[in-house]
């Protein structure tokens, strides 16, 4: 059972702590804010939210760092190990590194202008992690609306949910392998913003060079995802498809003409997300180190 006054006797600093090296972090470089924010989306989707996508892998366990979605992709390690360690030095061995990411998420998306939520905490880490389930639980940008809907639809997340998160492209990048196919085979898509996206992504090789998700306010958490959508400039397949005749497309027209309405389904919706199936009570363990089992 997760509790917003989880650590309210045995850590009553976290969340300031957390606050101020977000704060820090996202000056420095704004799109921390989003690689964050996916992270978090990548562990609770993978076994639920215990930090498995934060473990290293051993010589005998592949873990879901090296998971094809999640290869040379995920970014924020460094930042969650020097909040870790900031927060081991003031509360030793009793904050998960689970909740550590659900606190990072939530300050980024707010530091970036998007709304704020309370994080409900007591998650605890998981010792295992599975590079298999990373492959089968994460949705591939390819994904057209029906796989979409059943994947979120199996965390117990509804259509409404799968379009208010995914607005979470309103910030962040992505590698042109993710999005070549869209660019150069979708008839779903702006000839313009089609054109310009092909000039920094050949049809073959430069796999990684990176375009922004929302390229009208790319570190700006607002409503211009869903405003792309409309017109036809979703970058990614799975983003098009929100918007392509499809049971969605009502979503995407209330959030980009309303993003308060957004910016609320939202926050309800990451509460949602960071409630998939925790460990709690004596299940796991309060890792020391977020990428090692103690
Ligand atoms: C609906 C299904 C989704 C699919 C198919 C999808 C797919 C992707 C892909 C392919 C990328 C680019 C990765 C790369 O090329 O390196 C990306 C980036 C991103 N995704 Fe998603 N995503 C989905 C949902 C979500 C959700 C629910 C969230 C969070 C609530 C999220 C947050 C992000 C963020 C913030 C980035 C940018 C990361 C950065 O710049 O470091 N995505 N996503
Ligand atoms: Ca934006």
């Amino acid at each position: 059972q997760l509790s917003p006054s989880f650590y309210a006797q045995s850590c009553p600093i976290l969340e300031s702590i957390v606050r101020s090296a977000m704060t820090q972090a996202v000056a420095q470089d704004a799109t921390i804010g989003a690689s964050m924010l996916r992270l978090f989306f990548h562990d609770c989707f993978v076994n639920g939210c215990d930090a498995s996508v934060l473990l290293d892998d051993t010589p005998t366990m592949v873990g879901e760092k090296n998971a094809p979605p999640n290869r040379n992709s995920l970014r924020g390690f460094v930042l969650i190990d020097s909040i870790k360690a900031q927060v081991e030095s003031q509360c030793g061995a009793v904050v998960s590194c689970a909740d550590i990411l659900a606190i990072a998420a939530r300050d980024g998306v707010n530091l970036l202008g998007g709304p704020s939520w309370v994080v409900a905490q007591g998650r605890r880490d998981a010792r295992t992690a599975s590079l298999s389930s990373a492959g089968s639980n994460l949705p591939p940008a390819t994904a057209g609306i029906s796989t979409l809907a059943s994947m979120f639809a199996s965390k117990g997340l509804s259509l409404r949910d799968l379009t208010a998160l995914s607005g979470a492209h309103t910030v962040g990048n992505a590698r042109c392998s993710s999005f070549r196919a869209r660019i150069y085979n979708d008839t779903n898509i702006d000839t313009g913003f089609a054109y310009w996206r092909r000039q920094e992504c050949q049809s073959v090789g430069g796999d990684y060079s990176l375009a922004p998700l929302d390229a009208t306010s790319p570190t700006i958490f607002d409503g211009g995802y869903f405003q792309n959508l409309m017109a036809g400039r979703g970058l990614l397949h799975s983003d098009q498809e929100l918007f392509n005749n499809g049971p969605t497309d009502w979503l995407v027209q209330m959030y980009g003409y309303n993003p308060a309405a957004f910016a609320a389904d939202f926050a309800e919706a990451m509460v949602k997300m960071g409630s998939i199936s925790p460990l709690t009570g004596s299940m796991g363990e309060i890792r020391l180190n977020c990428r090692k089992i103690n």
